[in-house]
């Protein structure tokens, strides 16, 4: 028995960069013992492509008592890994997504979530999905956030993060048309109240400090621009502050990124996607990773997407993969503990 925790490892669309950076991944000295969830021979011709060695020894989900043996034969060298297998219905042809291999990677994400709630895994890392070739297969998928939500039957936030900038995210992937809609109270209240938890059990802050971004321009300038901060905002700010919580009024986003101001916060709540995201890829591109709070088991991915135009030439940054390894391995220690 190892004391290093065992995640469940899923490179996600097999056309982009995710099994590439698996199979980088695998040659280097890990902080947990993996288990792959993937097509093998794709990521056998993804090693080839690359002129990297891989070795991969195959186990059953449904009988974890062979789990052990293969993770310590791969413990001893590295480019070993233990996979179980999702057989895609397609070879993989780098950089051009295909709908037929879409159940494969509907089944890893499936099978890692099922691992992971029964505590066989004790996290799920996850490389880029491509959501539309999902979505053209049939699958009601807009993000592995809201399918993993789903299948915990939990609320959860999305925040990507680095060392420098945390940002949760009150909506994710709607049209923009749609978001202020989608903010209410009710989601408003959860949103933060999940990412205090969030931070205080998984990032050990006692009492968090949330910076709100207002979702209007000028946080709606007194309600000439929008309502939205006063009407629904203030009052959920006032009964939380209420309880204790460290929250900022809604500020005017454009300026509540500067470094001094951020100083003063621990995450920055975003009410929309492109309104936070882009400040945290452009400060730390490739470094950053995309935690899912609320899961009820660490799930770190990427920061980045499938990559299509740089797949499999061996370009790709590993940074952001290699992180959400070591994130995930780090949240599943502290749950440990
Ligand atoms: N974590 C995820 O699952 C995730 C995140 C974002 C986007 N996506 C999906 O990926 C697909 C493509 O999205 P996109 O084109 O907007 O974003 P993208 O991140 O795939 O690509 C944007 C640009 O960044 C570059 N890039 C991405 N990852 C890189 C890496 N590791 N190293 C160096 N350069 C890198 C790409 O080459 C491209 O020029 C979409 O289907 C989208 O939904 C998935
Ligand atoms: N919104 C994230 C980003 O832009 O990086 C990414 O698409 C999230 O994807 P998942 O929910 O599929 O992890």
């Amino acid at each position: 028995m190892t004391s290093r925790p065992l995640l469940a490892l899923i490179p996600g669309e097999p056309a982009g960069v995710g099994p590439e950076l698996t199979v980088r991944a695998l040659q280097t000295a890990l902080p947990a013992d993996v288990l792959v969830l993937a097509d093998r021979q794709t990521l056998h011709h993804a090693a080839a492509a690359l002129h990297l060695p891989l070795e991969l020894r195959e186990v059953t989900a449904a009988d974890p008592s062979q789990w052990e043996a293969a993770l310590q034969w791969a413990r001893e060298q590295a480019a070993r890994a233990v996979i179980c297998p999702l057989v895609q219905e397609r070879e993989t042809i780098a950089g051009q997504v295909d709908p037929h291999n879409a159940a494969a990677v509907i089944n890893a994400l499936n099978l890692g979530s099922d691992l992971a709630l029964a505590g066989q895994v004790q996290g799920l890392v996850t490389g880029p999905t491509h959501k539309h070739v999902l979505k053209q297969a049939g699958f009601d998928y807009s993000g592995t956030t809201e399918w993993l939500a789903q299948r915990a039957g939990t609320s959860v936030v999305m925040m990507l993060a680095h060392s420098r900038l945390r940002v949760a995210l009150q909506t994710t992937h709607l049209p923009l048309r749609a978001v202020a809609d989608a903010i209410t109270a009710e989601s408003m209240e959860r949103t933060l109240r999940i990412t205090h938890l969030a931070l205080q059990r998984g990032f050990g802050i006692a009492n968090p400090r949330l910076l709100i971004l207002g979702l209007n321009p000028h946080a709606g300038e007194q309600g000439d621009m929008g309502d939205e901060e006063l009407r629904v905002f203030a009052p959920v700010i006032a009964k939380l502050r209420a309880e204790g919580m460290v929250l900022s009024d809604p500020l005017p986003a454009d300026t509540a990124f500067l470094p001094k101001k951020l100083q003063q916060w621990d995450a920055v709540i975003a009410a929309y996607h492109d309104q936070g995201l882009p400040v945290l890829k452009y400060s730390g591109f490739a470094e950053a990773v995309n935690i899912t709070l609320g899961l009820p088991y660490p799930r770190v991915a990427v920061d980045h997407g499938t990559a299509l135009d740089i797949a499999w030439r061996g370009v790709a940054d590993l940074g952001s993969f290699a992180q959400a390894i070591k994130q995930c391995a780090q949240m599943a220690m502290h749950r440990r503990q």
